[in-house]
């Protein structure tokens, strides 16, 4: 469990001070998976690289499995930062090294391996991350997703229980990034480790995290589970990230929506709920007819979920209301 305790940073250059994380409480629990979003600037580099201390903090408390990291003398944040796995936008591979060799580097420089052991201990970590034919390769010789597959092995050698990752998929194209996604999530559930990743994209928070935090102007503005904050974004800043990920135009869809008659609902459905023949049942009990103005079916993590923005007309709107919130559609009126 990570726990921020009245952590604020600020910076210091040119004479200036820029406040880049002001005062700010946090807890993330152990073996989640938790999102910081927010814009160029936000501040999220700075959160992620206070937890193990690339960053010292101009003031607060950081605990990490209670303890409290900010006390650390250097051998002591040495001792810590092998619990610690950290991967990178940028990959910060050793372009003069092989794959196995990049990933024997941290365990080379613990001095706790000897030659056997090393060489099991990196086809383990070849393996678990898909590169067991690239061993020998060069970085140059690798495309990005197994550049980034290198630094996740590299990252994991020394067996931590934390992996921080700052914009790690950022670099990559939206294939590569699923698939490299979806090895972060095994690698969270197989062992148990507790990622805690910095995004500008929506997208991949919804495809992998438990809980988000967004953050803006060095504040963390809103968070909570991914489902809730995805679905109901409740600050301006949040909601700009959710429209971004549904690639719509906000004006646009209101000039769609002055040429249409009758009421216009949102209706969110999560879990069963998304594919239960619902909409059809409820017009023909209470005849009201519909037309969808807007929608989409996708997951949020595991959970199935879908949102669809309809007009209304006729019948007995209320009823069909009180229909659908029975069978647990959240509803929002838009109009
Ligand atoms: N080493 C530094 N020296 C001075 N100012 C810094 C330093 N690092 C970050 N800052 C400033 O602190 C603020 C927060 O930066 P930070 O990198 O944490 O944001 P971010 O949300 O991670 O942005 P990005 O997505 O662009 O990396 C910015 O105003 C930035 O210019």
């Amino acid at each position: 469990m990570i726990e921020f305790q009245q952590v604020h940073k600020t910076y210091r250059a040119d004479g200036r001070e820029i406040p880049a994380l002001h005062a700010t409480d946090l807890r993330i629990e152990e073996g989640e998976v938790f999102g910081l979003i927010g814009h160029s600037g936000a501040g999220k580099s700075t959160l992620l690289r206070l937890i193990n201390r690339l960053e010292e903090p101009s003031g607060g408390r950081i605990l990490v499995n209670d303890e409290d990291v900010t006390a650390l003398d250097a051998t002591g944040l040495r001792r810590f930062r092998q619990r610690v796995g950290m991967i990178f936008q940028h990959f910060n591979l050793l372009s003069s090294k092989t794959v196995a060799d990049n990933i024997a580097m941290p365990l080379r420089l613990s001095g706790a391996w000897n030659r056997v052991s090393l060489d099991r201990r990196v086809a383990e970590l070849l393996e678990r991350v898909g590169l067991r034919e690239q061993a020998h390769k060069y970085p140059a010789q690798l495309s990005g997703g197994q550049k980034q597959r290198v630094g996740i092995a590299r990252a994991l050698a020394t067996g931590p229980d934390l992996l921080l990752c700052d914009e790690a998929t950022s670099a990559l194209d939206p294939q590569t990034t699923a698939q490299v996604l979806r090895l972060l999530a095994e690698i969270n559930r197989e062992l148990k480790l507790t990622i805690v990743l910095i995004t500008h994209e929506m997208d991949v928070i919804r495809r992998v995290c438990d809980r988000v935090a967004v953050m803006d102007g060095g504040r963390i503005v809103e968070q909570g589970t991914v489902a809730d904050v995805f679905l109901h974004p409740r600050h301006p800043t949040t909601q700009r990230f959710v429209l971004e990920d549904e690639q719509v135009d906000e004006h646009e869809q209101l000039a769609d929506f002055a040429q249409v008659p009758g009421r216009i609902l949102r209706l969110t459905f999560r879990g069963e709920a998304t594919y239960a023949p619902l909409l059809g049942r409820v017009a023909r009990e209470t005849g009201v007819d519909y037309s969808i103005l807007a929608g989409r079916i996708d997951r949020i993590k595991d959970t199935p979920y879908g949102q669809l923005t309809l007009s209304l007309v006729g019948g007995d709107l209320i009823a069909a209301v009180a229909r659908l919130e029975a069978a647990n559609v959240h509803i929002e009126v838009l109009r």
